[in-house]
């Protein structure tokens, strides 16, 4: 028997993919039919994960993706395989574990998640969302060797707070990624504050407000960052965590702010903080299907823009853009607008942004066809 072959050298492989998703991917069943958890009687199969749905988005998108996890040696762990490498991600480092099942997850559509089921006659709007997931093969992950080279490869690493929720040894391991160890590549972080996942704990806010003091760029929303810090407005927040280089604030349909430190090479300790650059945008009007994945696609859009180097205004219209696509399908992936359509509309004035009202469809139907009108109303590109 020949023994395994040594894991390669941390940093070996630097930015042979442009982002390397890390994270835990469930298969996901939601209700065929509207209404509550106890009562639907059956459910349609998707894939749900906030890192892979990242890694998915960005692939679409045109970007090298790798995604880094662990699934079960089950047929659940079978078709996440399948189904995110179908995206044209690179799935090869994902560990198989025997011992261990593959997470799964139920949830009802709804505008808001909650993290227990509503009782009867509650808002509607509401959805249920109802993980099996304790106990999963990527509960298990920790830190090691073979998978800090892993995380390492690509220009970016994209994590979320959900990670550092799942065990202790997922929670080291996020401390560790989050650590800034030279050479390490650029760190993105979504805070995605999952209240269910930090039951029995009550530090969840303080662990996830010093992850994302390790990050490079941070995704907060101010609904989850009101809940878990107190803090009421963007502003608060950048005076809360002026660590990362870039932090992006999302109001929902509101719109969403980004903070950008002017870089500085001159060494941090000896100087005050160099100021921020910062941008807003309007989100798009959006008929909304399922809000499900709509912040993981919104990272993927800002993520992009970035790797292609624009302007930050147009990072955010990206964000938006792909947001727009995960509201206006069921899942939590909706098909992505190619990018010279994401450009186009990326670039409208404030006039032709704030026309635009995206329904289900809109992304099959480029500026240039016939039928655009009965997806697309009134923009004008
Ligand atoms: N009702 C909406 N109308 C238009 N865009 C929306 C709406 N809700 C969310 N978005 C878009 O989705 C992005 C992510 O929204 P957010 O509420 O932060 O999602 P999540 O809670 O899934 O992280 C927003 O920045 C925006 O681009
Ligand atoms: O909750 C989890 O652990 C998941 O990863 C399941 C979902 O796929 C993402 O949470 C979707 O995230 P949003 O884009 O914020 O709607």
């Amino acid at each position: 028997m020949t023994a395994a072959a040594p894991p390669p050298p941390l940093g070996s492989r630097p930015g042979d993919v442009d982002v390397v998703c890390l994270g835990e991917s469930m298969v996901t069943f939601r209700p065929s039919a509207p209404g509550r958890l106890a009562d639907v009687p059956s459910f349609d199969r998707g894939i749900g994960g906030a890192e892979s749905n990242v890694a998915c988005v960005l692939a679409r998108a045109g970007h090298r993706t790798r995604w880094v996890s662990r699934v079960g040696a089950d047929g659940f762990g079978d078709h996440l395989l399948a189904a995110i490498a179908s995206y044209g991600v690179d799935t090869s480092p994902v560990r198989r574990d025997p011992d261990r099942p593959t997470g799964v997850y139920f949830r009802t559509s709804g505008e808001r998640a909650v993290d227990v089921a509503p009782p009867r006659g509650t808002d509607e709007r509401l959805a249920e969302v109802v993980y099996y997931r304790s106990g999963s093969a990527a509960s298990a992950m920790a830190p090691g060797r073979e998978i800090r080279a892993a995380a390492w490869s690509g220009r970016f690493l994209h994590l979320t707070g959900i990670t550092a929720a799942l065990s202790a040894g997922c929670l080291a391991l996020m401390r560790e990624l989050t650590t800034r160890h030279p050479g390490r590549p650029l760190v993105s972080f979504d805070v995605n504050h999952r209240v269910a996942l930090w039951q029995g704990t009550t530090n969840g806010p303080e662990v996830l407000a010093d992850l994302a003091r390790g990050c490079d760029l941070v995704f907060v929303g101010q609904d989850e960052a009101a809940a878990a810090w107190g803090l009421r407005d963007a502003a608060a927040v950048r005076a809360a965590l002026p660590e990362p280089a870039t932090l992006v604030v999302k109001r929902g349909a509101a719109g969403a702010t980004v903070f950008a430190r002017r870089e500085d090479a001159r060494p941090r300790a000896a100087l005050p903080r160099p100021a921020d650059v910062v941008v807003s945008a309007p989100a798009l009007r959006v008929d909304v299907v399922a809000p499900v994945g709509a912040g993981d696609a919104f990272a993927a859009g800002f993520l992009s823009g970035t790797l292609r180097g624009l302007p930050l205004h147009e990072r955010l219209r990206h964000g938006h853009l792909m947001a727009a696509a995960a509201l206006t399908a069921p899942g939590d992936l909706g098909e992505p607008p190619g990018r010279a359509h994401a450009d186009r509309w990326a670039a409208l004035d404030a006039d032709g942004w704030e026309r635009l009202r995206l329904g289900p469809g809109w992304t099959g139907c480029p500026a240039e066809t016939e039928d655009r009108s009965a997806k697309v109303e009134d923009h004008t590109v």
